[in-house]
């Protein structure tokens, strides 16, 4: 039994999802536009090669752990998100946070040099590559790259990251129910504001769900043989909200 949603329905919750958007991502659109040519030079790429591996490691997890907490921030200014059970939002959270930060990344991703914004300016690949994950960071480079070629504004964004996040076929959910009726609303919405842009075309280019769950599955596995590589870091020096999500 398909519901209505009336277009002042549609509207508010295209409203809401954008402007949630909006006040967590961490970097400004503009922003990132306006250093997207502001490169690491070839010294400053080796000088990041030539650091310790659990050095570079534990710089990027915390930056990835405070892209987290602003996407931790998205989720609870999602309509329905806080009235869900904890468990659940926790179980959501936990399954689509980090997939969520792979379309996030995307934004500070310059595909005609393929450098991604870290720490300031745009870093290519090989400056990663002390980490010993080359694997993770270049499927997600090529992630990054599949994402450009949509062009994606800020608001299909929003929808597809909101989309992500409240996916009713996420396992251990207790109310799944109430999951789905969110995401019918969300698809609704977004297939009416793909439908007055013109841009219903994207829906059938999309990445896959199984793709982006496989990068996040390798992200598992390299944080399992980081922590056995340096015991020590994994415990103590991980922010816990990393812990409570990842491990
Ligand atoms: C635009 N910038 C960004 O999106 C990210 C998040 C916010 C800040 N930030 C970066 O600075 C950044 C940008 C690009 C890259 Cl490739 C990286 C390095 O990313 C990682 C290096 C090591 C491990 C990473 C792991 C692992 F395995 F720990 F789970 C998982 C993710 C997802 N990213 C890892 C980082 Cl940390």
């Amino acid at each position: 039994s398909e519901f209505v949603m009336s277009v002042t329905e549609l509207d508010l919750l295209i409203q809401n999802v954008v402007l949630a958007q909006g006040e967590t991502c961490r970097f400004r659109q503009e922003n990132l536009q306006v250093l997207r040519w502001e490169t690491y030079s070839p010294e400053e790429v080796l000088s990041f090669q030539q650091k310790p591996i659990d050095h570079i490691w534990e710089r990027c997890v915390c930056h990835v752990t405070e892209a987290i907490q602003y996407i931790v921030e998205f989720a609870k200014r999602l309509s329905g998100f806080m009235e869900l059970n904890p468990n659940d939002q926790i179980v959501l959270l936990k399954a689509g946070a980090m997939e969520v930060l792979l379309i996030r990344m995307s934004r500070a991703f310059n595909c005609y040099n393929s450098t991604v914004f870290f720490e300031g300016k745009y870093a290519p690949l090989e400056i990663f590559q002390s980490l010993g994950c080359s694997d993770l960071i270049g499927s997600m480079f090529d992630l990054c790259h599949s994402l450009c070629a949509l062009n994606l504004s800020e608001h299909e964004m929003a929808f597809i990251s909101s989309m992500i996040l409240l996916d009713p076929s996420r396992p251990w959910l207790q109310d799944k129910q109430k999951v789905e009726i969110l995401h019918k609303k969300l698809d609704h919405a977004f297939r009416y504001l793909l439908r007055t842009s013109l841009r219903e075309s994207i829906l059938t280019k999309l990445p896959q769900k199984g793709r982006l769950l496989s990068i996040c599955q390798l992200h598992m596995e390299k944080l399992n043989i980081f922590r056995q590589m340096y015991p020590g870091i994994a415990c103590e020096r991980f922010p816990p909200l990393y812990k409570e999500l990842f491990i």
